[in-house]
């Protein structure tokens, strides 16, 4: 009979860190790797957590190796793996073994296997767990979902784990099925569109104002110290002033820019238009990625249009960082409003103020907004934007970042997600818009119909035909 308390497939970046975490807790754990020599690597470099960590060489060692009931996390890339695991494991477990699948899965995915688990008969969670590797290794934020039961069951493990804010463990159960994989990838997307926001600001600094990279840093680990204060504004600050190790210069000089994305982001903004969600800041930040990896129709469109990116007058460091205040606010409300929207759709009830909590701490959107934030969605049921205090700071800043946007634009720079924050800002406080157009067109050319505004309850239709 097996005496470890957990089991672990997957020792790369975030399984090691998380077996590692687990083991610092008190937690004993069977590792497994497809790679055997990773799996003695690890062990073997485990210093002194070594001996909570049991090596095996097979799923069926590693089923052998745990106490029951079982639990085993799995900690491998999205999709087929994660397929091909769970039919190889559940012939090894019995009835009330636990199987985690504790990477970025699609939610999609994840209620699938949910669905499956239930007729089955046996639990299964997804667990959405953020922090990089550090976060793994000393704390992440954990997103569970699935059979409430199963949560129970491993909760003392994941709660200890966890990162803490002000001592409450940043580990939350959001509610069944994919609740938890969809929780984690709005946080995925709202990190592109903070990313992305923040790179954009970059840009205007070292094109528009022509900075340095370490003028940048130094303006980025200042604006650490006030209301943007986050853990990307901070590796921002260590990104700007980071040096080449192969020469004098910085390293940003030299990291090509087309950005990598392995599709929560993609699969945040898909998952956005299913539900009519508009999350535009999210979405342009999704584009900006795409669009970077086109590095060679960019250097076309540059020799044939001239480069977009032209020095001028950008606008001080203060306004600077109140447009990114402003930016941060409307991402984060959208993301929100995007949860809320799911939690109808989908009848999850999902705890919109313990999501703000569980990111406080722990995960790379971690930021001191965070904490208002949940207050915020704690008192009032409205948008978050709308909310009072947020109300408030938004209207101090969206001046800041009009300014920004309008002189970036006039100037040939590349704003998408901050020009999709104003946009989205005046969409969002117009309540005669445009689409009376919109609807007039369709029902020329379709006979769909509209509502009139003196008579709303049934469609009418126009005199545009004989
Ligand atoms: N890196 C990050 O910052 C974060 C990652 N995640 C998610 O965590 C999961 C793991 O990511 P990460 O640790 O970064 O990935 P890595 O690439 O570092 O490690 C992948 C692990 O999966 C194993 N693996 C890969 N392909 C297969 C396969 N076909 N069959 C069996 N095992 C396989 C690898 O084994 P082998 O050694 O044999 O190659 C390795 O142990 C992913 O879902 C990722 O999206 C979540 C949050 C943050
Ligand atoms: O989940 C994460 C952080 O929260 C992972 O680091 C993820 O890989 C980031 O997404 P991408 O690789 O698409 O940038």
């Amino acid at each position: 009979m097996g005496t470890s308390r957990i089991g672990l497939i997957g020792l790369g970046t975030m399984g090691a860190a998380l077996a590692l975490n687990m083991a610092n807790n008190g937690v004993s754990v069977a590792v497994y790797n497809r790679t055997t020599q990773r799996t003695h690597d690890f062990v073997d470099g485990a210093g002194e957590l070594a001996d909570r960590l049991t090596a095996t060489e097979s799923l069926e060692d590693l089923v052998a190796a745990i106490a029951p009931p079982r639990a085993v996390v799995l900690m491998v890339p999205a999709g087929d793996i994660v397929d091909d695991h769970i039919a190889r494991l559940r012939p090894l477990m019995d009835k009330d073994d636990l199987i985690i699948d504790a990477g970025n899965a699609n939610f999609r995915d994840t209620i699938r296997r949910a669905k499956a688990a239930r007729d089955d008969g046996v639990p299964y969670l997804g667990i959405g767990v953020s922090g990089g590797e550090d976060g793994a290794r000393h704390g992440p934020s954990i997103m569970g979902g699935g059979d409430g039961a199963a949560w129970e069951r491993v909760a003392p493990i994941l709660t200890a784990i966890a990162a803490k804010h002000d001592g409450t463990p940043c580990a939350t159960y959001m509610g069944p099925d994919g609740a938890g994989h969809f929780v984690k990838a709005v946080h995925n997307g709202i990190e592109y569109a903070d990313m992305q926001m923040i790179a954009e600001i970059y840009g205007l600094l070292r094109d528009g104002r022509g900075a340095s990279y370490d003028d940048i840093a130094a303006l980025f680990e200042r604006w650490d110290g006030g209301p943007l204060q986050s853990y990307l504004v901070e590796i921002t600050a260590k990104v700007c002033a980071a040096k080449d190790p192969r020469g004098a210069g910085p390293l940003l000089a030299v990291i090509e820019d087309t950005a990598g994305q392995k599709g929560t982001g993609r699969w945040t903004a898909i998952e956005a238009q299913h539900l009519a969600a508009p999350v535009p800041v999210i979405e342009a930040a999704v584009a900006a990625r795409n669009m970077s990896a086109l590095k060679d129709r960019r250097a076309a469109g540059e020799a044939r249009f001239g480069a977009g990116a032209q020095a001028f007058d950008v606008p001080g460091d203060a306004t600077l960082e109140r447009a990114l205040i402003a930016g941060k606010i409307l991402c984060y409300s959208q993301g929100f409003d995007m949860l809320s929207r799911a939690s109808a759709d989908f009848d999850w009830s999902l705890p919109l103020p313990e999501i703000a909590k569980v990111w406080r701490a722990g995960c790379i959107i971690r930021s001191a907004m965070l904490d208002d934030m949940a207050d915020a969605l704690t008192d009032s049921d409205t948008s978050l934007m709308l909310s009072g205090g947020f109300a408030n700071r938004l209207e101090d800043a969206m001046p800041a970042l009009r300014d920004v946007v309008a002189r970036a634009i006039a100037a040939g720079h590349a704003v998408p997600a901050l020009a999709g924050a104003v946009t989205y800002f005046d969409t969002m406080r117009t309540a005669r818009g445009t689409a009376d157009m919109i609807q007039g067109q369709r029902d020329f050319f379709g006979w769909h119909g509209f509502a009139r505004l003196d008579d709303a309850g049934r469609d009418h239709h126009g005199p545009w035909v004989d």
